[in-house]
């Protein structure tokens, strides 16, 4: 399994290449962007950081999570996973 470090995380964040981080797995959502029933927007705003708290906070289905697995790409490096989700600017 691929081990993925936050700042290589962070420069997939705009919308031809997404990645997010959910729960300490890393996932290209790239292909998901247009599909998301919630809309592409809120994908992109957390494209590049950890996405965990909001897509907790959505109270997504468990279909949500199924999906989700179809865009794992690896493993949050172990120094990035005490780290508190990145702040907003
Ligand atoms: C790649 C990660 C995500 C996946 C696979 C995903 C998947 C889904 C799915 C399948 C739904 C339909 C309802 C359900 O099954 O729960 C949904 C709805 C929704 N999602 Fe996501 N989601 C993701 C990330 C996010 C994030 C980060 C947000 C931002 C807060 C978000 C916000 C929403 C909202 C607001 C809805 C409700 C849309 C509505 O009912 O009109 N999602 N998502």
């Amino acid at each position: 399994v691929k081990v993925i470090r936050m700042s290589d995380v962070s420069v997939h964040s705009e919308a031809d290449s997404c990645w997010m981080v959910v729960n300490d797995n890393v996932y290209d959502i790239t292909q998901f962007l247009r599909e998301h029933p919630g809309g592409e927007d809120v994908l992109l705003e957390h494209g590049g950081r950890d996405a965990t708290e909001p897509f907790k906070e959505v109270a997504h289905s468990e279909d949500a999570s199924t999906t989700l697995q179809r865009f794992f790409i690896g493993i949050l490096h172990e120094v990035n996973i005490h780290e508190p989700p990145h702040e907003y600017s």
